[in-house]
């Protein structure tokens, strides 16, 4: 009688929810400050150069803004490709988590869509977490090409089975 006609009022994406595009960057920029201020994870920035700092942030928006239903496609290489080689631990994701609480409370995020953002850091989190540093696999492989990468040194990452999980396989746009 009264009842909207399912489609005419569909539940807004989170894209829409957080702001759109312009939300999503400020958003990311402040996440980006607050990790290069962190004392665990600020070193990553120390010898990162302007231009891929950019670039970073851009895809990284894009990234969110795909995920959370915009109309916005993102560019860059796939999760898996992108962190693995740098070595991520438990430490560096909490201290992610710390940068993102920080921007809740900063930007008034609902506790709802706080829930919603999180879930989708924590779906790629074994796409980032866990991989050994490139850095340390090279040291210890004296004998490999360092142009052919970790797997011609029989290190591979992710193992296969949650390879196929974390959409290891998917080809980057690059
Ligand atoms: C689920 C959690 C995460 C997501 C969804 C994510 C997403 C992304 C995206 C979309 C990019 C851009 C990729 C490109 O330019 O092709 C990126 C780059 C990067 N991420 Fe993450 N990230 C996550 C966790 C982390 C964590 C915990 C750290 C370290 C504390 C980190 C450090 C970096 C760095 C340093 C880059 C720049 C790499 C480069 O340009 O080569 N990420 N990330």
């Amino acid at each position: 009688m009264n009842e909207e006609p399912q489609g005419l009022n569909p539940t807004p994406s989170l894209y829409t929810r957080l702001g759109g595009y312009d939300a999503i960057y400020q958003f990311a920029a402040a996440a980006l400050r607050k990790a290069m201020a962190h004392p665990a994870i600020g070193h990553i920035w120390s010898h990162m150069s302007e231009s891929t700092f950019f670039k970073e942030h851009i895809n990284f928006v894009d990234f969110l803004s795909e995920q959370w239903g915009g109309n916005v496609r993102y560019r860059g290489r796939d999760m898996v490709t992108t962190h693995r080689g740098m070595g991520l631990t438990e430490v560096h994701w909490k201290a992610m988590f710390d940068c993102l609480e920080a921007c809740y409370a900063e930007f008034g995020v609902p506790p709802d869509l706080q829930a919603q953002i999180n879930a989708t850091f924590e779906k790629y989190k074994p796409a980032v977490v866990g991989s050994p540093s490139y850095r340390d696999v090279v040291l210890a492989h004296p004998e490999m090409d360092i142009t052919k990468g970790m797997r011609t040194a029989g290190v591979i990452w992710p193992e296969p089975r949650a390879a196929s999980r974390v959409g290891a396989d998917r080809g980057s746009d690059d």
